[in-house]
């Protein structure tokens, strides 16, 4: 069993069919997904809004380092450009933790998880929140740490805005 919890976002292009590419890519192994959530941009870069969305999937045979390779082939098929950090991106999927059924602990420079920065981003927590209430991240409750985040970043989670198109179960 390896049981992801993904974060996509984009603020390129045609934003929302690019998180569908990564709905569509997981199919069947979508245990649940958040709505679709406007955000402003964490991480001090002056640009445009992005939608975000956390998914939890679910598949046997991937371990944590399968899951970074599907993050990335997404990304490359999105054209996705790395050059400004935290900058503009057509397509962003990270990894933000693994459960194996143990939550699974990596300090590798390509793989950390839990993801370092997740616990400080509403746009990952509050989405997270809303599919999953008791989610635990590094062993503490997702909603204590949406609790701990400042006004301005909760208040940088707009409005729901669309739900993605997940197979029919
Ligand atoms: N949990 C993780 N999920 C995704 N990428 C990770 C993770 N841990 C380490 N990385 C590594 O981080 C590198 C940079 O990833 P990326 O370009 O998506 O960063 P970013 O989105 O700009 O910033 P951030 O890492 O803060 O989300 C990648 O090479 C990837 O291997
Ligand atoms: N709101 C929001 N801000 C970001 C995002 C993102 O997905 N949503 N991704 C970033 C790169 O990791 C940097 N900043």
């Amino acid at each position: 069993m390896s049981r992801v919890v993904l974060s996509a976002g984009s603020n390129m292009g045609d934003r929302l069919s690019h998180l569908q590419s990564v709905a569509d890519e997981l199919g069947d192994r979508i245990i649940s997904a958040s709505h679709v959530y406007a955000t402003a941009p964490w991480g001090g870069v002056e640009q445009d809004d992005f939608y975000n969305v956390t998914l939890i999937a679910d598949d046997p045979g991937r371990d944590p380092w399968d899951w970074l390779r599907l993050c990335h082939l997404l990304e490359w098929r999105a054209d996705r450009v790395r050059d400004v950090r935290w900058g503009p991106r057509s397509l962003d999927v990270d990894v933000i933790a693994c459960y194996d059924p143990a939550e699974v602990r990596s300090r590798h420079h390509d793989l950390e998880l839990p993801h370092p920065r997740a616990r400080s981003r509403a746009f990952v927590l509050v989405p997270w929140l809303q599919i999953e209430p008791d989610a635990t991240l590094g062993g503490t409750a997702v909603r204590e740490l949406v609790a701990a985040l400042g006004p301005a970043e909760i208040g940088g989670v707009g409005s729901t805005t669309h739900s993605l198109t997940l197979p029919a179960r």
